[in-house]
């Protein structure tokens, strides 16, 4: 490993990662041949980046949270040959960095980084042409996070999350879902929420997939029928045994490709962005990008 490109936004987390600069810079020079720091001023900034870098670096570490690896993830699966891709959790959920078994605490994660152990996964890919790591998704979940604000986030961390969807339990707003796999029709009926997962984590959590794999070309897909308590319950239960939950409410599956369709329209949730709206196809890119990874649980 020879270039290194740190890609920070400063203004992730509580600045976390900023007052770690000066130390995590020390430690990759003294592992690393050619270290450059990048600090992004706006959204965008990181993007630009690497489309500046291109290929002319072996790795690339995204310092921030999922907003800033959203971005950088975008960037990087456009270009035709990938560096080596790797994050530095300094967000609130850091969902993608929690699948690849990295540290939650900077500089530990920061050694894992520096051991370069990887694996090649999968990234999700939507028609809007938007590369996703962690998940999809339209109804409840749109909505939850849409009530999050960052004042909410700075003061209650992940809690916020769960304080909204419990909240928007009570307001679930259905509506008419059409879904088609590769393998022919899935589900057209009456919904409150559909996800399409491709990490296992989704808010700080591994509640709704817990038994995903990163690598198998096929996205985890659920969809809630109906927002009550028993289906939200028994998400908790999976969420501490990891099995699959188990309700007539709930309808789980597997698929390499997906079509969406919703009346009306529903906002999109993806890894954290919004403001895209449905009809969407959504493909799960096999193998599309080598990722630095630390303590990975076993494959189920
Ligand atoms: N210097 C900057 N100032 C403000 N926003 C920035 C800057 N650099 C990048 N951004 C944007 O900030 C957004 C939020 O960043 P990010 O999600 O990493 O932090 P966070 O919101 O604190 O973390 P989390 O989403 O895990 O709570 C990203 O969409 C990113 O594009």
């Amino acid at each position: 490993m020879k270039r290194v490109e740190l890609i920070m936004n400063p203004a992730a987390g509580k600045g976390q990662l900023l007052d770690l600069l000066d130390t995590i810079t020390e430690r990759l020079q003294e592992h690393i041949e050619d270290v450059r720091v990048y600090q992004t001023t706006k959204p965008g900034d990181g993007a630009a980046r690497v489309k500046e870098i291109g290929t002319d670096t072996d790795l690339i570490i995204a310092a921030g949270g999922d907003g800033t690896v959203h971005e950088l993830v975008n960037a990087v699966s456009a270009l035709e040959k990938r560096p080596v891709f790797a994050i530095l959790p300094g967000g609130t959920c850091n969902d993608f960095s929690r699948a690849l078994g990295l540290s939650q605490e900077p500089l530990d994660a920061l050694d894992q980084i520096l051991a370069m152990r990887t694996k090649v996964v999968d990234v999700g890919c939507s028609s809007q042409g938007r590369y996703f790591l962690n998940f999809w998704g339209i109804g409840l979940i749109t909505q939850v996070s849409l009530d999050i604000t960052s004042q909410d986030k700075q003061r209650l961390g992940r809690l916020a999350y769960y304080f909204s969807a419990i909240q928007n339990l009570w307001e679930a707003r259905p509506f008419h879902l059409k879904v088609e796999t590769e393998e022919g029709p899935l589900f057209d009926g009456k919904a409150a929420m559909m996800v399409v997962g491709n990490g296992s984590f989704i808010g700080g959590v591994q509640g709704f997939f817990p038994q995903s794999r990163l690598d198998d070309g096929h996205f985890d897909l659920l969809i809630v029928k109906e927002a009550t308590l028993e289906g939200a319950w028994s998400m908790l239960v999976s969420n501490m045994t990891k099995e699959w939950p188990e309700s007539e409410n709930l309808l789980y599956s597997h698929a390499a490709s997906v079509s969406i369709t919703a009346s009306p329209p529903q906002e999109i949730d993806c890894d954290g962005e919004k403001g895209e709206f449905t009809p969407v196809e959504l493909t799960a890119l096999r193998n599309h990008l080598t990722m630095v990874v630390g303590q990975m649980p076993p494959n189920p």
